[in-house]
């Protein structure tokens, strides 16, 4: 092999939010749930991780540099996915550089690694299931693994459980799996995101804080404590998870939303019968809820799902842009921004809903009317950090332009 050369893979990966939850694991060092769950991917335009990977035989150490929206701590998942990758590894040769990388190279060389969160880290948007997901994917690709999304998501779950599910776009399902090595319990695609591409999504970022209680510890006591969540595992969900494929792939919003609402309402109920109880949400969050359920039931048909994951954050799925327009001027009419805050900073993403919506300025935010539904509605100045419009998206790909990847091709550090 010659000396110098330096081999890489940029990937681009989406975060998503579960609509049926994830809550609890059967084996914890597997990363093995007692139930299904199903996601929507998030586009990763507005939310995604991009991680360049590269390997060359000048490399003398296993390197990870960050350069992200929020530093994240070194996790000792790399390692494990490092490893795992490695033994999938098969030859990989660029002939127009006359260079060759046999199976068992692999062993000895190193990578270096970098990635950044177009969004925040840490902060409830799940950004763990992006970055892992990523990281699994990009290895992958560079190192000529033959596995599909489904197998390399087995191994992705095994950072984070829903990092299995960035591994597609439009809705996904985790199958818990049965067997005792896991390796069934992976995740599959149940339709692309051009199957029901009206729907728009719109986070509410509560609270950038980070949580008191992160997932991993408080599903563990869940499982410890929670006898609601037997019932929920054993009774409830294989149910619903049944009725939201139907829905998803009926495009049947009532049917969506209400199992929406219904399974992001019992998940936090499971926090509250867990000892001692987990609160996630706030009473920002109790407001969303409030300000939709009663939207919702004014119309006499669902126009708005909400889903709440281990945190304040709200999601909200409006059945396409004419209800997301109208949504946006009830959040912005509750929630408007602190009078320093420029619109522009506080709606992010997708900003031809705003436009839909017919606010340009912290003017028309100021003269929207109260929501109809609602005598006497108040307003929560500056209870919601910022807003985020987004809409179902893609799975991984491959970035083949150099100028996005975070690494120099000439020597393979952070550019
Ligand atoms: N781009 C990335 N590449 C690799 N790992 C990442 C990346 N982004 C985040 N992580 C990992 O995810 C961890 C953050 O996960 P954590 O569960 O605390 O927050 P989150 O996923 O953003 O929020 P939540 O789980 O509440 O949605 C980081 O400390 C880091 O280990
Ligand atoms: C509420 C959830 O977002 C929980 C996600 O938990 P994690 O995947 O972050 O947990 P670990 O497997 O312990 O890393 C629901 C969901 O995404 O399904």
């Amino acid at each position: 092999m010659a000396e110098s050369w330096v081999i890489m893979v940029t990937a681009q990966t989406p975060t998503n939010i579960a609509v049926i939850k994830y809550w609890g694991k059967r084996d914890e060092k597997l990363i093995l749930p007692v139930n299904d769950s199903i996601s929507v991917t998030l586009d990763p335009v507005h939310l995604c991780t991009t991680t360049t990977v590269a390997v060359s035989p000048s490399f003398a150490l296993f390197r990870i540099g960050c350069g992200l929206m929020g530093r994240y701590q070194f996790s000792c998942v790399f390692p494990f996915f490092s490893r795992e990758i490695r033994a999938r590894a098969c030859d990989v040769e660029d002939k127009e550089r006359g260079i060759k990388i046999s199976k068992k190279d692999w062993e000895k060389l190193h990578v270096h690694i970098a990635s950044y969160n177009n969004f925040p880290t840490a902060a409830g948007l799940a950004s763990s299931a992006a970055g892992f997901a990523c990281l699994v994917f990009a290895l992958a690709k560079l190192m000529n693994a033959k596995e599909d999304n489904s197998e390399l998501s087995a191994i992705a779950r095994q950072g984070s459980g829903s990092a299995c599910r960035s591994l597609f776009g439009g809705f996904v399902k985790w199958k818990m799996g049965k067997v005792e090595d896991g390796s069934d319990s992976l995740a599959v695609q149940v339709v692309d995101e051009k199957h029901w591409d009206d729907l728009v999504i719109i986070i509410a970022v509560v609270s950038s804080r980070q949580k008191e209680t992160s997932s991993t510890t408080g599903m563990r006591e869940t499982v410890e404590t929670s006898l609601l969540l037997q019932h929920r595992a054993k009774e409830i969900v294989p149910k619903r998870i049944i009725q939201m494929e139907e829905a998803i792939k009926n495009r049947d919003f009532a049917s969506f939303a209400h199992l929406t609402c219904a399974d992001s309402n019992q998940f936090h109920a499971v926090c509250l019968d867990t000892c001692p109880p987990i609160f996630y949400m706030n009473d920002t969050s109790h407001r969303i809820i409030s300000c939709v359920e009663k939207w919702n039931r004014s119309v006499g048909t669902p126009q708005v799902a909400y889903t709440f994951d281990a945190g304040p954050n709200a999601v909200l799925i409006a059945h396409n842009r004419k209800a997301a327009a109208q949504l946006l001027q009830k959040l912005l009419f509750y929630f408007p921004p602190n009078s320093d805050t420029e619109l522009n900073s506080y709606v992010l993403g997708d900003k031809s809903i705003l436009k839909d919506a017919g606010i340009e300025d912290l003017k028309d935010v100021e003269a929207l009317p109260p929501p109809p539904e609602i005598k006497d509605a108040p307003r929560y100045k500056g209870d919601v950090s910022y807003f985020i419009c987004t809409r179902p998206g893609r799975g991984p790909v491959l970035l083949s332009d150099e100028s996005q990847a975070l690494l120099s091709p000439e020597t393979g550090l952070p550019k």
